[in-house]
């Protein structure tokens, strides 16, 4: 059950290796440090409790642990200077990989500060949630989160290499696992029709651990992110932006919460999803069935599907939307749907139509 899929960036390049078990070839897999000095390995409290014994028994070298809380709120400006500090006080050298070992707040972080300590130092991706194996640990977006709102700091500084290994899902609460299955039905609603319909038919039991559906999915997910990302790494044709889908929502949804548990990134991404599709169908640009569709599968894997019941205020929401990294000259493009399996970059969205819209969905 192994598959490689290889982002194709030139001297960027580097292979996405997904296989059940691969963790214990770590060792094998990541080119450790030349001078022999400990390995430095970024993880979380949860991860490091769970797996970290099983990665330093894999690399065989003493490891050097750089350990955080769960959670969002870790993506800060703190963690981030903790962070390069400590890189550079262990003496990693640019051409030294740093391990980022955990989910998407880990990758996010690590790889940020990989790509400004010394100017840039090598990283590896090893992910440790469903979310950061189908998305996050893929493609060089790195952020942290600020005052103003959601990754608005950050770099794109692709890693080197990424293990994936679906066995490390085990130990994933069901929570987590249902909000990384948003981002996998994301690839399907975006750009392909027929995985969307894959999903509605194996969802279920990807979450409830069949690992040849984890494996599928991981590996249909990292195909088509490695295509988009290879066409257009920097997002600036408008292919990349469609990974965007249902973030604009989401991400005001996330900052209005306080980066907290009280939504997940990946619950958030599908509550946005359905806004997304429902504004398309309110346009007239895509039918009222797929819309429903769309919402009826991410409310059957347990994902909210409402930004109801939060206390969200519209200005607010709006407000956020405008530092979208999207936006140019004032405006805000939104992702939009013309189908499931058809999204669009759309820049000809007036923010008050949003609020309008939006307001009586609160
Ligand atoms: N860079 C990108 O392209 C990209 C793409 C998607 C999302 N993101 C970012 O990723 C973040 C969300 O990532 P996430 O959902 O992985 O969240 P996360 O990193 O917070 O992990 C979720 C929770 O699962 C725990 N966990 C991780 N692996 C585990 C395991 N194997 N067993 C048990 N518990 C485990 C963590 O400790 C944490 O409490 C957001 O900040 C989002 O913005 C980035
Ligand atoms: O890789 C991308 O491009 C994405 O948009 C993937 C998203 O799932 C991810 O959440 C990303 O971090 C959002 O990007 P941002 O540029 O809106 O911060
Ligand atoms: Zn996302």
């Amino acid at each position: 059950m192994k598959e490689v899929v290889r982002v194709e960036l030139g001297a960027r390049a580097y292979d996405i290796v997904i296989a059940p078990g691969i963790l214990a070839d770590a060792g094998r897999e990541i080119a450790l440090p030349k001078s022999g000095r400990p390995q430095l390995v970024v993880t979380d409290e949860t991860v490091a409790a769970a797996h970290l014994a099983t990665l330093a028994a894999a690399l065989d070298r003493p490891i050097d642990p750089v350990i955080f809380p769960a959670g969002e709120a870790t993506k800060n400006w703190r963690s981030f200077e903790t962070l390069v500090e400590r890189i550079l006080a262990a003496g990693v050298e640019r051409g030294d990989a740093v391990i980022a070992f955990g989910g998407g707040v880990i990758g996010d972080l690590t790889g940020f500060a990989a790509a400004v300590a010394r100017r840039g130092c090598e990283f590896v991706q090893i992910p440790t949630t469903l979310l950061a194996q189908v998305d996050s640990s893929v493609g060089g977006k790195t952020a942290i989160n600020a005052g103003a709102g959601k990754n608005l700091v950050g770099a794109f500084h692709q890693p080197s290499r990424v293990l994936i290994d679906p066995e490390l899902l085990d130990t994933l609460g069901p929570r987590e696992m249902r909000a990384g299955y948003a981002e996998v039905v994301k690839y399907g609603l975006l750009g392909d029709a027929d995985f969307f319909a894959w999903c509605e038919g194996n969802g279920a039991a990807l979450l409830a651990g069949d690992r040849a559906a984890q494996v599928h999915a991981i590996a249909h997910s990292c195909r088509m992110k490695a295509a988009i990302v290879a066409e257009d790494e920097r997002e600036t044709s408008g292919r990349r932006a469609l990974l965007n889908l249902g973030h604009t929502f989401g991400h005001a949804f996330e900052a209005e919460t306080g980066f907290s548990d009280r939504l997940l990134h990946g619950e958030a991404v599908a509550t946005g999803m359905v806004m997304a599709f429902a504004f398309s169908a309110h346009r007239g640009l895509c039918s009222a069935e797929d819309a429903a569709r769309a919402q009826a599968h991410l409310a059957a894997s347990g994902l909210p599907v409402s930004p109801k019941g939060f206390g969200f205020d519209v200005d607010a929401l709006v407000h956020h939307m405008q530092q979208d990294k999207k936006a140019a000259g004032g405006a805000t493009p939104f992702v939009l749907a013309r189908a499931i399996g058809d999204a669009y970059l759309d820049k000809t969205v007036a923010l008050a139509d949003v609020a309008t819209f939006l307001a009586p969905k609160l």
